[in-house]
């Protein structure tokens, strides 16, 4: 197969610079557009020098896109929320296959645009059409779809340990209480005098509670994977003094008595062809640092002694699995590529 044509809007913010760092080492890909405005006509290698030796390219603006057209595979945006939807309504009708980062199509109902993010939805079309790209669970609708949203760093992190559970019926998908801890890349690249150094290091700041703007994506998603058994969870992010990773602890109620033994063995059973989710047994809990720089997620399972509660500890880099690197999966899938291809060194 011939190399596939790819352009990046947004290319300097976080997840885009990650997506640059990892499309140029993948076999498959011709890197063609990557757009910045505060960079435009700049050569990559002078923005960043690590990794622009390897790729002679410059940024383009991002309000002239001609180079982008039929011939063009797919695009990835890397925009903030409110921005990529306008993006993605042009560019659906010049790229073959859009694949967006941001919040724009991951929600089914309009009216929870307005609510949590403070704009109304203009592209319902696009809204219907858009497929939540969640590779594990979601394979056969991403190879139908040319629109492609991917989930946030924070529901991912959820949604793959409680999966298998929810669609065994062995969790009340109204029971779930989540609490993550946040490196900062998660915020974005921002001036925002919150996320300066000094203010992050050596201190734990909750945030978003209640109402974070993922608490309506993650009890869409959970409602699917349980059948439509309504869901409401409880969801506490936690900024921590890291650049980059997200450790979760998810704890549910069990709507049957199951061992320790029942849990890790439908779980490993579940993504036992998933190359990208690892399941950790015989009381071993995950740690960050497994994690960083890669596009797997790690998870534990705990039958608490009383055997009511569930308890799943899970870990994502928030730009590998949850960002970046699963954005790169899901596009191998959708061209019919080894999943793996350019994200396991
Ligand atoms: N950071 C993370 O961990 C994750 C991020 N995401 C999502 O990915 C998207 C990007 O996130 P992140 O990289 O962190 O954000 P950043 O703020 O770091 O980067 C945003 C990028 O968009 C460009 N940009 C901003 N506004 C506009 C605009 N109006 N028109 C064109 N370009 C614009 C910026 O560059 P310039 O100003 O130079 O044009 C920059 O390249 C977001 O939607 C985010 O929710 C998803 C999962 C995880
Ligand atoms: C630490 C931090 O601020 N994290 C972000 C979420 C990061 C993320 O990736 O979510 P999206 O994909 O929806 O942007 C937040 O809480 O809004």
């Amino acid at each position: 197969m011939s190399s596939i044509r790819v352009g990046i809007i947004g290319a300097s913010g976080y997840a885009g610079e990650e997506l640059i760092r990892l499309l140029i080492r993948h076999p498959g890909i011709d890197l063609r557009v990557i757009t910045s405005r505060q960079y435009k006509h700049r050569s990559l290698e002078s923005v960043y020098p690590d990794i622009g030796s390897f790729r002679n390219i410059q940024f383009d603006d991002p309000d002239n896109l001609e180079k982008i057209d039929s011939q063009t595979d797919v695009v990835f945006l890397a925009l903030p929320h409110g921005a990529g939807m306008h993006y993605a309504q042009f560019l659906y009708h010049r790229a073959k296959v859009v694949i967006d980062l941001s919040a724009d199509f991951r929600l089914k109902d309009p009216s929870d645009y307005e609510i949590y993010y403070k704009f109304s939805h203009p592209f319902s079309d696009l809204l219907e059409e858009a497929v939540y790209a969640l590779p594990e669970i979601y394979q056969d609708q991403i190879v139908q779809s040319r629109l492609l949203a991917m989930p946030g760093c924070y529901p991912t992190g959820v949604l793959l340990p409680v999966a298998p559970f929810l669609k065994k019926g062995w969790i009340d998908p109204s029971s779930i209480e989540i609490v993550a801890l946040s490196g900062s890349t998660g915020a974005g690249k921002t001036l925002d005098s919150k996320l300066l150094f000094s203010e992050l290091a050596d201190n734990l700041r909750p945030y978003g509670f209640p109402g974070h703007r993922h608490t309506p994506e993650i009890e869409q998603q959970i409602t699917k994977l349980a059948q439509n058994r309504c869901s409401r969870v409880l969801f506490l992010p936690i900024l921590a003094p890291l650049r980059r990773g997200i450790l979760l602890s998810i704890v549910a109620s069990l709507t049957e008595e199951i061992s320790q033994q029942d849990a890790e063995g439908l779980a490993l059973h579940f993504y036992k062809e998933a190359p990208f989710v690892k399941i950790l047994t015989g009381g071993i809990m995950p740690e960050l640092r497994y994690v960083l720089g890669s596009n797997y997620l790690y998870f534990s399972t705990c039958v608490l002694a009383d055997k009511k509660k569930l308890l799943l500890l899970s870990v994502i880099d928030n730009l590998g699995k949850g960002a970046a690197g699963q954005a790169i999966q899901v596009m191998n899938i959708k061209f019919g590529l080894d999943q793996t291809l350019g994200l396991i060194p």
